[in-house]
């Protein structure tokens, strides 16, 4: 059959004729549309994808890309049987089909460990099924999110009304401002995922050239955009007034509320993507590919950049450089409560301890790794790809101290949101609650321990390099219990999360789980996003009254 070169063998590649192309094209949906059929009774996830015109190799390619992905991604064993028998069939016909690269939902982590579709319980079988409802897919920040049940349906439920419910914004304009924030960070991952959605909502492809391209509204937001995610203390009520009262295009204070919550949870989700090591979605540039599997699946490259084979070449050291560490911090954590039931610092010492801290924090350098991994570039989605946090941060800058019994998520950010955008403050709420509170009990291989002060450590960190104090915390224990290599770790995740690799991952807390980085990694993208969230609102609040 001659389908798009003459040669009766598609490439995916793409031919030069574009006569030829054009009526070859049709032949191959007409084709895959008819086999698809013959397969029998087929649900719409499978014909959906297949019934989009086809007009070029790219249209192709994408049709069997988004094909590969149900039939590994879909919750509906049913849907991910018929997804593959219609990819057999059309490669039966000469058409060569894509095949996943790289090794599950992430890099960091071995695929076994990480929850598969075809193996949940119940329970995650609903919220499964419920994600991939939403947004016709199950993307691999969710599997990776599975290590913690409880988080992720807060955190679904929530992403879900963000961009899905009723709500200020057009739907185009939610992805569209998912792209700008995650662009902040050249998180690719999340870009591409939102430029798909983006387009499927109907989003005007000439947006994605660039924010020059967008609505004046959106370009004016650009501006917001770039100070939370990289200098939040420096957002006041002139920002917002610039917004606000614009003479055209101005935003009403509700469509503010949500870009704010859009562009907080897709700052703070790229540094989640980055610190899991989050893979390219299969069906997204950088997830699967059209070549044939090559001889041997060993590349040299993995090597050279830290990615994945080292470990299994000079063995694993995890278990035997530092034995003690878990029970080492266990022992600090001990001695801390002690110590806490006799003496009590006066305000003043309290007070000089959190600075101390946070002008150390400012002095922590995110960790620089030559193996960080070169992004594609998406700097053209925002303007000043220069503004980053380590400017700054090299120069000392200073951060002003927030004080949280000033303005606080629980009595004031809360309610702000909850009148200007309801339900979404109640939602955002859960999800901080259940980060924050989020426990098994277990160090490492210890079980029944108390790890209450050691999470809270971390959350309050976060916020002291915010600047942002709570008075009846003693930040003495910030540098009883996180070492200085995982202050570097937690700096560079939150503030600069596109430069981690694979080495930042595994060295720091060695003897700990995966699931206990990824809950590591949940604590780092929640505080940071109520800190982001925290300043945008006070200087809105400032601004109303
Ligand atoms: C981040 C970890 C120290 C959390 C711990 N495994 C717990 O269940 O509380």
């Amino acid at each position: 059959m001659d389908i798009s070169n003459g040669t009766g063998r598609w490439d995916g590649l793409g031919s030069r004729d574009t006569s030829t192309r054009e009526i070859a094209m049709e032949n191959v949906s007409q084709e895959v549309l008819s086999r698809a059929e013959k397969i029998g009774p087929i649900s719409e996830e499978v014909i959906q994808p297949l019934r989009s015109p086809v007009r070029s190799p790219d249209d192709l390619n994408w049709m069997l890309a988004r094909l590969l992905m149900l039939s590994r991604r879909c919750p509906h064993a049913d849907v991910r049987e018929k997804c593959l028998s219609v990819l057999q069939n059309v490669q039966d016909i000469g058409i060569r089909i894509p095949r996943p690269l790289g090794q599950g939902p992430s890099r960091f982590i071995p695929e076994k460990e990480i929850l598969q579709v075809n193996k949940v319980n119940a329970k995650m079988q609903v919220i499964f099924e419920d994600a991939f409802a939403a947004l016709g897919r199950l993307d691999n920040i969710s599997l990776v999110m599975g290590f913690h049940p409880q988080y992720l349906e807060s955190f679904l439920r929530t992403q879900h009304y963000l961009l899905q419910m009723d709500g200020p914004l057009s739907l185009h304009c939610r992805h569209y401002i998912g792209i700008m924030a995650a662009a902040r960070h050249q998180c690719s991952n999340l870009v591409n995922l939102h430029v798909n959605d983006f387009l499927q909502v109907g989003g005007d492809p000439k947006w994605l050239n660039g924010l020059k391209d967008a609505p004046q509204k959106l370009q004016h937001l650009g501006e917001l955009n770039k100070i939370l995610a990289h200098r939040p203390w420096l957002v006041t009520k002139a920002h917002i007034e610039q917004l606000l009262k614009a003479e055209e295009h101005s935003w009403s204070l509700a469509e503010l509320i949500h870009a704010v919550v859009l562009l907080t949870h897709y700052h703070s989700l790229a540094s989640f993507t980055f610190s899991c090591g989050i893979s390219p979605e299969i069906h997204c540039d950088g997830g699967h590919t059209f070549r044939p599997p090559s001889v041997s699946n060993y590349c040299a490259c993995d090597i050279a950049n830290g990615n994945g084979t080292l470990d299994e070449i000079q063995g694993n050291h995890a278990l035997t450089d530092t034995p003690c560490e878990v029970e080492a911090l266990m022992e600090k954590m001990k001695q801390l409560q002690e110590c806490r039931d006799e003496e009590e610092a006066s305000q003043e010492e309290m007070a000089t301890r959190f600075e101390r801290e946070k002008t150390e924090s400012m002095l922590v350098a995110a960790a620089e790794d030559e193996d960080s991994v070169p992004t594609r570039d998406v700097s053209r989605h925002f303007e000043d790809p220069s503004y980053g946090y380590k400017d700054f941060s090299r120069r000392g800058e200073h951060v002003p101290t927030f004080r949280a019994q000033d303005y606080s998520w629980e009595d004031h950010g809360y309610s702000l949101v909850n009148r200007l955008y309801p339900d979404v403050g109640q939602l955002l709420d859960e999800k901080f609650q259940i980060a924050y509170n989020l426990t098994y009990n277990t160090m490492a291989m210890h079980q029944d321990v108390d790890t209450s002060m050691l999470r809270r450590a971390i959350w309050n960190y976060i916020h002291c390099m915010f600047g942002i104090r709570y008075d009846d915390y003693d930040y003495g224990e910030i540098n009883q219990l996180l070492d200085r290599s995982f202050k570097v770790y937690i700096k560079t995740m939150v503030c600069s999360p596109e430069k981690t690799t694979k080495r930042m991952y595994d060295s720091f807390w060695r003897q700990f789980k995966h699931s206990e980085k990824v809950h590591v990694n949940l604590l780092l993208m929640e505080a940071r996003m109520q800190a982001e969230l925290l300043y945008a609102l006070r200087a809105i609040t400032h601004y109303m009254t």
